[in-house]
């Protein structure tokens, strides 16, 4: 087959070849801009270079150490950058098809307005709004749901005297809007210090889970009495209503942004 193709045919299979390479490193460099992946590869950059240096200068010790230590490279990377690979399989295997607009009026008000009535109840409370990808898999840490997206319904899951107010509640789209398809609901935890000190597990969990997805994450601070929206690993600033609805309105009728990445603040 190769010896029937023209020198410019293979011009093509090489531009192709490069253009899905240079695409391949971008959208790693996105996915890692901000984490600690960025000093791991640091790292790994630093120990390549002194690998070399020792080569190149015949030291044969460190050489040997250095070796060894690129034999098990492979095994090494992805025990590294797990998360960072769980990332990039999660957006790959998201459902590009999937419209990702839950912005419709009923939806983003009915978000603002159960947001704002825990504010003024004094309660907790902590909204995942699902967007491409999937979080079928968490539903079995909670319990499972099919409730209209309401500020009654919320204020009813997150009382404190309810016995489903701890952990998460998570909304998805459906032909009507918003829907509470499950409560209760465990989140991934965040790193300690992928959080600032005076945020609590609330918040950590929050990180957590926008980190692995795409999912915007409403946090209701029960302490603070502020909401916050979580993307991308990131907190946003405390936010009023007006404030939280031109974000959600945003965030919600575009293309959400990869897991891992900073939006701005909300
Ligand atoms: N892994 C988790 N997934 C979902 N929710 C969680 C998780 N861990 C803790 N929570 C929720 O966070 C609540 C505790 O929040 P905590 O006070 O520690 O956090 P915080 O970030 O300081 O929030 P707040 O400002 O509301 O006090 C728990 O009652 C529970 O509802």
């Amino acid at each position: 087959m190769f010896e029937q193709m023209d020198s410019w045919q293979f011009g093509l299979v090489d531009l192709l070849d490069v253009s899905v390479v240079a695409v391949v490193v971008y959208f790693f460099l996105r996915l890692i801009r901000g984490t600690r992946a960025v000093q791991m590869l640091i790292g790994i950059a630093i120990v390549a270079l002194t690998y070399q240096l020792a080569r190149a200068f015949g030291l044969f010790t460190v050489e040997w150490m250095f070796g060894h230590f690129f034999s098990a490279f492979m095994v090494i990377l992805v025990v590294l950058f797990q998360q960072e690979i769980r990332r990039a399989l999660m957006r790959v295997a998201a459902n590009p098809l999937a419209s990702t607009s839950l912005a419709t009026d009923e939806v983003l008000e009915a978000l603002v307005e159960s947001a704002f009535s825990l504010v003024h109840r004094g309660w907790g409370g902590l909204i995942v709004i699902e967007r491409e990808t999937g979080l079928r898999h968490l539903f079995e840490s909670g319990v499972e749901l099919d409730a209209p997206l309401r500020p009654d319904i919320v204020q009813a899951l997150f009382c404190p005297d309810a016995p489903m107010h701890d952990g998460a509640v998570i909304v998805c789209r459906d032909a009507h809007g918003g829907r509470i398809v499950a409560a209760r609901v465990l989140l991934p935890l965040a790193q300690a210090n992928a959080v600032p000190g005076d945020y609590g597990t609330r918040h950590r969990a929050a990180v957590g889970l926008s980190e692995e997805t795409d999912a915007l994450v409403v946090v209701v601070s029960e302490e603070r009495g502020q909401v916050h929206l979580v993307e991308g690993g990131q907190i946003g600033a405390a936010m009023s209503s007006l404030e939280m609805r031109q974000a959600l309105n945003m965030k919600l009728s575009s293309v959400a942004a990869a897991p891992g990445q900073s939006v701005g603040k909300a």
